[in-house]
């Protein structure tokens, strides 16, 4: 039977067997014209986003890079400078042609636009393989409450692999995405080694920083009571980098580390978001930070993200780089297999900065 609104009304939907066993996800739930949000998504009141509280009021707003000159000096010096404070900047003219960026967008309506039985195939219990999961919130199963988020996650193992497990939606687009932002990615961490006194990335440091890439395909559902629940919950990401494409909408939030407050990252057409993410912060001995940020619930409308995750590979031992600690400073983590971080990752809820106390001495 189709569910309705007078079943949700009246208990009768089992909403995490319609939201994630069947699929329909939290977009599944909206599309139902619900008119109150069902518990399971209410967030504990410190979890909730009010702006009068904790947005930055003084409008402190993440670098805009423009990256057409990326061999001026200012250039590299304006990255690293970002990296260390914010974590977080915005680039503009990076060589990711905007039509891959379009495309990578329209695919990801197309896939959320796929019937819940079609994109069950791509579950957790259903998915040929664990490198393509499609899911909703974070971890469910160790949630005490839901996030307003599902998404597409596909790992990045070869083109042949992806021609037969990817879905065909969006196949393509995504794949298109990821060999188009490899250029800037390179030239990204080699500025940001440059200012950790690397001087060359050999290919087994290149391996161990981007030797793995994730995609996500993230879908923000428009939320009957959004102040009372999350887009996605405080959290860093465990990547060396990620490459951020957001749509029009705006959400995403930033911690500032000085005051503690949030600031948006609002959208700029054309731009990627970059942000550092735990291996880096690990191998630079925390000189560059993996902010905690959040992404709000909207009450408006539909919104999507697509961030590409570039990473160790999952058999990389990370730590803080030699010539990093070389000098005699103090390391501040120890060695940890990428694979079980990123396992210690997933197993939890979102929890703001609690990850990278896995690997702290
Ligand atoms: C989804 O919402 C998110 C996601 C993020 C992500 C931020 C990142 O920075 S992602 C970059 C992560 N790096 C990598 O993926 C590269 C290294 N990968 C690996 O080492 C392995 O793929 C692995 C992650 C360790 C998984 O290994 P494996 O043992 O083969 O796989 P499983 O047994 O299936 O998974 C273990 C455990 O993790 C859960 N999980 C796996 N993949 C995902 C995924 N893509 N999204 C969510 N959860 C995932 C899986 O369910 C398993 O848990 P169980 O409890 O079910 O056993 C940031 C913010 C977000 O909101
Ligand atoms: O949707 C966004 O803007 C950010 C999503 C995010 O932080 C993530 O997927 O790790
Ligand atoms: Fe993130």
């Amino acid at each position: 039977m189709a569910p309705s609104m007078s079943m949700i009304q009246s208990n009768q939907l089992n909403i995490l067997d319609f939201v994630v066993n069947k699929c329909h996800g939290v977009k599944g739930l909206s599309e139902l014209g619900l008119k109150a949000l069902p518990d399971q998504y209410i967030q504990p009141p410190q979890e909730r986003f009010d702006r009068t509280t904790n947005e930055e009021p003084n409008k402190d707003s993440i670098p805009v890079i423009n990256m057409s000159n990326w061999d001026d000096p200012d250039v590299a010096k304006a990255i690293c400078d970002a990296a260390c404070k914010w974590g977080f900047f915005q680039i503009v003219n990076h060589g990711v042609p905007i039509r891959v960026l379009e495309d990578v967008k329209d695919a990801t309506h197309k896939f959320y636009a796929l019937p819940a039985e079609e994109k069950q195939k791509y579950s957790k219990e259903w998915s040929v393989s664990n490198n393509v999961r499609c899911g909703t919130s974070f971890s469910p199963g160790a949630e005490k409450a839901l996030e307003w988020k599902d998404y597409l996650s596909l790992f990045f193992v070869s083109d042949d692999e992806a021609a037969s497990l990817w879905p065909p939606v969006c196949r393509n687009q995504a794949l298109e995405y990821i060999k188009s932002s490899e250029p800037i990615v390179k030239k990204l961490l080699e500025i940001l080694m440059k200012g950790l006194n690397v001087k060359e990335i050999d290919e087994t440091k290149e391996a161990t920083l981007m030797g793995s890439k994730r995609i996500n395909l993230n879908y923000y559902p428009k939320c009957p009571t959004p102040e009372l629940t999350v887009g996605v919950g405080r959290h860093s990401d465990v990547s060396t980098l990620t490459i951020l494409l957001q749509d029009d909408i705006g959400g995403l939030y930033v911690r500032n580390t000085e005051t503690m407050k949030w600031v948006h990252v609002p959208p700029v057409a054309g731009s990627l978001v970059i942000n550092v993410g735990d291996a880096l912060q690990i191998m630079s001995n925390g000189k560059y930070k993996s902010i905690e940020h959040r992404v709000i619930a909207n009450g408006t409308n539909n919104r999507i993200s697509v961030p590409i995750f570039v990473n160790p590979r999952p058999s990389d031992v990370i730590g803080p780089l030699p010539e990093v600690v070389g000098s005699g400073e103090k390391p501040l983590y120890k060695n940890v297999l990428y694979s079980d971080y990123v396992r210690h990752f997933f197993k939890k809820a979102h929890d703001g900065k609690g990850t990278v106390e896995f690997a702290m001495i």
